[in-house]
């Protein structure tokens, strides 16, 4: 691992990384597929040191997606105030060093105020140019007593992204305000970085783990667990129906009330993307808190969501996840989202427009502009209903001229992007099943359920060898067939775009001798056990 304190440093360092990360994938590619296809992310974990199990949480998720970490590690004085904890604040350097490395990070950025052109004045004295979120978003909440400290933030988050430019950014939804104003500023200066918000980590009492928790006394950190406490009996409120503002809120207040030292700054009740007072949840909303232990502030928020379960299932190809998908969603009444079958229809779509399969600016600009519309089969024989832009393609896009197309246009980042942005639309109201390869850490990343369907790869040839025995086609030895499914598995696996991946909170499902139906009633089980936890 690498330890960089200057922007010169983290330039080399990046662009010797880019070049070996592809240079390894074309050395390794089994086929002349492009490059671009494969996995050279970079994934960045900006943070202000004094590392905990909340960020490990981070660099795990950023481990497991990326072909390079980088940890930023600055405490930023742009986003302290003048009466806040800019030189109190843990800096521990080595000990975060040691953390990383163990953790698998490749490099650590670590530069001082003055290199990164960040004098240590706060954001009201600072000669910087500086990135202004929306007045709406950095007003209330934490804005409110902390005035200037999201423009902090977002001018120094701009300057790390233009830094390291990363593929993917992690951040923690504990600071749900400072996830919101990020995920803005990417979509308003249209930054390219994908933000992966992570769930909070919490001690065993609950409370959300957080560097400034060194500052507390045993005593106080075991009377701050009375934050969670409060979150939790909103919960318990807002399962039992509950939609009021105020009444979710003196929820909280009521267990507050028990501990006379915690001092309550806020407790208020928004929307999660845009952080609008919401006078009741009606999708979905964040009941965040604020509060002093002392001369402490910690803060804390949970998402309230109403919609029915979304259940994700990712798995290798070859596993059964279609057919289960569907018969799943049969027997729970609830709507499957047949992805591949829009995969298909925007190919055929394409090839109906003479485009080019390499054409890839015309067929973006075609996926930001097609509408593709899913109505349930009349029953499991019968398939999805499919329309593009209102013609019924049902029937044509399961031809051999689709289906030899789809996973070319499907591997287009902008098909994918449009394509799940449609999904995630119909996601919104949720009661739906998905299945996929990256359903439940990318598309439906809040999925309440969350499956992993794999099969060993001499089962997954085994079957196919008996679909093309059913379908009349002819035979491929069976050592053949393993060793395209373990090339197609790595090729899944390691793409750049939309990678197949296990979520962390997936429950795995290893069906070597089991039926469609035994697959089925596993995870129908699944879902009803989650569904009386949430
Ligand atoms: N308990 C946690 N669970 C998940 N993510 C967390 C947790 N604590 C911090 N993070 C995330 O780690 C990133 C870096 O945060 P930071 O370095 O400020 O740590 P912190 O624990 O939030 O410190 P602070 O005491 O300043 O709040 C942020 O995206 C933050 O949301
Ligand atoms: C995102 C961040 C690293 C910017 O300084 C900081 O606000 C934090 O640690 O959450
Ligand atoms: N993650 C918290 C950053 C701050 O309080 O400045």
């Amino acid at each position: 691992m690498r330890l960089l304190t200057t922007v010169a440093a983290l330039r080399c360092y990046l662009a010797k990384r880019r070049s070996e990360n592809q240079l390894c994938q074309s050395e390794e590619l089994l086929s002349n597929e492009a490059t671009s296809w494969y996995q050279t992310p970079v994934g960045l974990v900006p943070t202000m040191g004094a590392l905990h199990q909340g960020h490990l949480s981070l660099i795990e998720r950023a481990r497991r997606e990326n072909a390079t970490v980088i940890v930023s590690i600055f405490v930023n004085p742009l986003q302290f105030g003048p009466n806040e904890d800019f030189q109190r604040y843990p800096r521990t350097l080595e000990a975060d060093g040691q953390f990383c490395e163990q953790a698998g990070v490749d490099a650590i950025f670590a530069p001082s105020p003055e290199e990164l052109g960040v004098p240590q004045k706060s954001i009201q004295d600072s000669i910087v140019t500086q990135v202004i979120p929306p007045s709406a978003m950095i007003s209330r909440l934490c804005g409110r007593s902390r005035l200037g400290h999201f423009q902090g933030v977002a001018t120094i988050v701009t300057k790390l992204f233009n830094l390291v430019q990363p593929d993917r950014a992690y951040f923690g939804q504990k600071d749900g305000q400072q996830l919101a104003i990020i995920r803005k500023l990417v979509a308003d200066l249209n930054l390219p970085t994908e933000i992966v918000a992570c769930p909070t980590v919490r001690e065993a009492s609950g409370l959300a783990l957080s560097s400034r928790n060194q500052y507390l006394t045993a005593t106080q950190k075991q009377q701050a667990a009375a934050l969670y406490r409060g979150l939790r009996q909103a919960e318990a409120a807002f399962k039992a129906g509950v939609r009021n503002t105020s009444t979710l809120i003196a929820a909280v207040e009521q267990e507050l009330a028990m501990v006379t030292t915690v001092l309550v700054e806020y407790i208020e009740l928004v929307e999660p993307t845009t952080l609008m007072s919401l006078e009741e949840v009606k999708e979905e909303g964040m009941l965040a808190i604020a509060a002093r232990l002392g001369s402490t502030r910690l803060i804390d928020n949970t998402i309230l969501r109403d919609r029915s379960p979304v259940i994700a299932i990712d798995g290798p190809a070859g596993a059964g996840k279609s057919t289960v998908a569907r018969q799943v969603a049969a027997n729970l009444g609830l709507v499957y989202l047949d992805t591949g079958a829009m995969y298909r229809a925007f190919t055929w779509l394409v090839l109906q427009e003479e485009i080019a399969l390499d054409d890839e600016c015309a067929i973006a600009e075609l996926a930001n502009l097609c509408v593709i519309e899913l109505t349930p089969g009349e029953n499991l024989q019968s398939p999805v209903r499919v329309w593009i832009n209102h013609t019924d393609v049902t029937q044509v896009i399961r031809t051999p001229g689709v289906t030899s197309k789809v996973s070319a246009i499907a591997a287009q980042s902008a098909v994918r992007e449009a394509l799940v942005k449609q999904q995630q639309n119909w996601g919104k109201k949720g009661g739906l099943v998905a299945e996929g390869r990256d359903i439940g850490t990318h598309v439906f990343p809040d999925a309440e359920v969350k499956i992993f369907l794999t099969a060993s790869v001499s089962e997954r040839a085994r079957r196919r060898q008996q679909d093309f025995k059913k379908q009349g086609q002819p035979e491929v030895s069976l050592e053949q067939l393993e060793k395209d499914i373990a090339e197609r598995d790595w090729k899944d696996s390691t793409r750049k775009v939309s990678p197949l991946q296990k979520a962390a909170d997936a429950i795995e499902i290893q069906t070597d001798g089991l039926s469609i139906s035994e697959v089925t009633a596993k995870i129908i089980d699944f879902y009803q056990q989650r569904l009386s936890q949430l």
